[in-house]
């Protein structure tokens, strides 16, 4: 089977591109396969910019075609915070319970109406000689007051998504796989390669 490298070593982002990319055909590989490849300091301030760093770098390290994820949560009552900065909000340990805990507290007091956010997914397609793409997915919802569910990762179990009536967490992965910020990127990066393919033909 043909594979495609994610340059990842978060576990939960791997598990979720492997489904998403199977029925493509594309077996996935991750920076979990290669342990012995540094991490790329997250110095944007974007998820874009983010997404292309890592992407660019780990392509010129391998020499071959990467594909990078940069993701986070932005709830509006703390004015687009986690954001960037949602791996490692509560510390530099990227603990994902303390992560929660930290916005839990943030957000104790703030009316259901109020507690709106959104998951963001920047992807970056990058290879050594070629122009980087990037595409951007979003999953919009609300901040729970407790944790529901046990599947997913990162703040899935506080994220409650309207149109399911369900938190993330409560989500089978295939359900996740159809509504989350990380398929809309991946269908937005379908439509691109297909576009920029018809456009050298
Ligand atoms: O509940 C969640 N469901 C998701 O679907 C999701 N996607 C992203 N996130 C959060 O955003 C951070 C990404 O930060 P991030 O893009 O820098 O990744 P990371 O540092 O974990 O790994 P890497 O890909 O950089 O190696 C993650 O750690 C999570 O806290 C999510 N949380
Ligand atoms: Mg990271």
């Amino acid at each position: 089977m043909e594979s495609v490298i994610i340059a990842t070593k978060n576990i939960g982002k791997a598990k979720e591109f492997e489904k998403l990319f199977l029925p493509k055909g594309l077996a996935v590989k991750t920076l979990l396969d290669y342990p012995e490849i540094e991490d790329v300091e997250e110095t944007g301030t974007t998820f874009e910019e983010n997404a292309i760093l890592k992407a660019e770098t780990i392509a010129n390290n391998l020499g071959v075609r990467v594909i990078a994820d940069d993701s986070g949560l932005e709830i509006d009552a703390l004015e687009g915070r986690p954001g960037v900065y949602s791996a490692r909000y509560a510390g530099s340990e990227k603990n994902d319970e303390n992560n929660i805990d930290k916005v839990l507290e943030e957000l104790q007091g703030v009316p259901e109406r109020e507690r709106t956010a959104r998951f963001c997914c920047a992807l970056a397609m990058a290879e050594p000689g070629k122009e980087t793409v990037t595409v951007f997915g979003t999953c919009e919802g609300r901040i729970l007051n407790e944790r529901r569910g046990s599947n997913g990762f990162g703040y899935d179990p506080i994220f409650f998504v309207e149109t399911e009536g369900k938190a993330m967490a409560e989500l089978a992965s295939d359900e996740k796989n159809k509504i989350s910020h990380r398929a809309n990127a991946i269908r937005k990066l379908d439509d691109l390669l297909k576009k920029l393919e018809d456009s050298h033909e």
